[in-house]
């Protein structure tokens, strides 16, 4: 019997300290101690999530790309791919404009389905190019991805519960923007912390009182049914 119910967590926005940047150190212990699935679902590239919950010492449940690639623990499955992404880059570069990540660009270096823009780059050219492609652009706040517009971050989290073994039902998740709409609509119960964009405000069941981790580890508390 677990006391908990399986947890659904976006990474930037979400698990960030209260400037917004970095994870809050207090992500740690308390997904560590959680006695359910945890399941990282975020638009960065997969090896962010994998060592995350690396270092933190958890099973590896992980939408990464914005549910381009899913990781259940066991398999791995890849639901796009980057070619068509890429193409859009190549072209806004083409144009003269860049991904704004320098020359080794680690933010896209390990990407596999999808391509990810700094938000100083101006993003009307390169939505007009991913229209040529069929692709999309979404603002997360934190970077802009040109994406396939069929994989999403609510269908991996279907992937990895699934393979898991949880209910969907159950679940609970906290998000912060546009990119975790879909992860709101299959999950039991939806949060949005404050500093959450509209898309992700209007989607979730409540919107919490405080921002980033604080807000996360509000939800984490009360939800959490074990004895003090
Ligand atoms: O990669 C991003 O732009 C945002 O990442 P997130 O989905 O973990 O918030
Ligand atoms: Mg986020």
């Amino acid at each position: 019997m677990t006391a908990d119910p399986p947890l659904v967590l976006d990474i930037d926005g979400t698990l960030t300290r209260p400037d917004g940047w970095g994870i809050d150190p207090r992500v740690f212990d308390p997904i560590r101690e959680w006695e359910a699935p945890v399941v990282l679902a975020t638009g960065k590239a997969f090896p962010y999530p994998i060592a995350l919950c690396h270092f933190a010492g958890v099973p590896e449940l992980v939408v990464a790309e914005n549910g381009g690639v899913v990781y259940t623990g066991d398999d791995v499955f890849f639901t796009a791919d980057r070619e068509a992404p890429q193409a859009v880059v190549d072209a806004y570069r083409a144009a003269g404009y860049s991904t704004g990540w320098g020359e080794e660009d680690t933010v896209n270096r390990w990407r596999e389905t999808e391509v990810a823009i700094s938000r100083e780059q101006p993003v009307e050219p390169l939505r007009e190019i991913a229209a040529d492609y069929g692709l999309e652009v979404i603002d997360t706040g934190y970077a802009y991805h040109v994406k396939d517009p069929t994989p999403t971050k609510g269908d991996g989290v279907e992937y990895v519960a699934d393979h898991v073994g949880f209910d969907l039902a159950d679940a609970v998740a906290v998000g912060d923007s546009i990119n975790d709409v879909s992860t709101f609509s299959v999950v039991g119960r939806s949060f949005a912390v404050a500093n959450a964009d509209d898309e992700a405000k209007a989607a979730a069941d409540e919107v919490l009182e405080r921002p980033h981790f604080d807000g996360t580890l509000s939800v984490m508390e009360r939800v959490s049914d074990r004895d003090a």
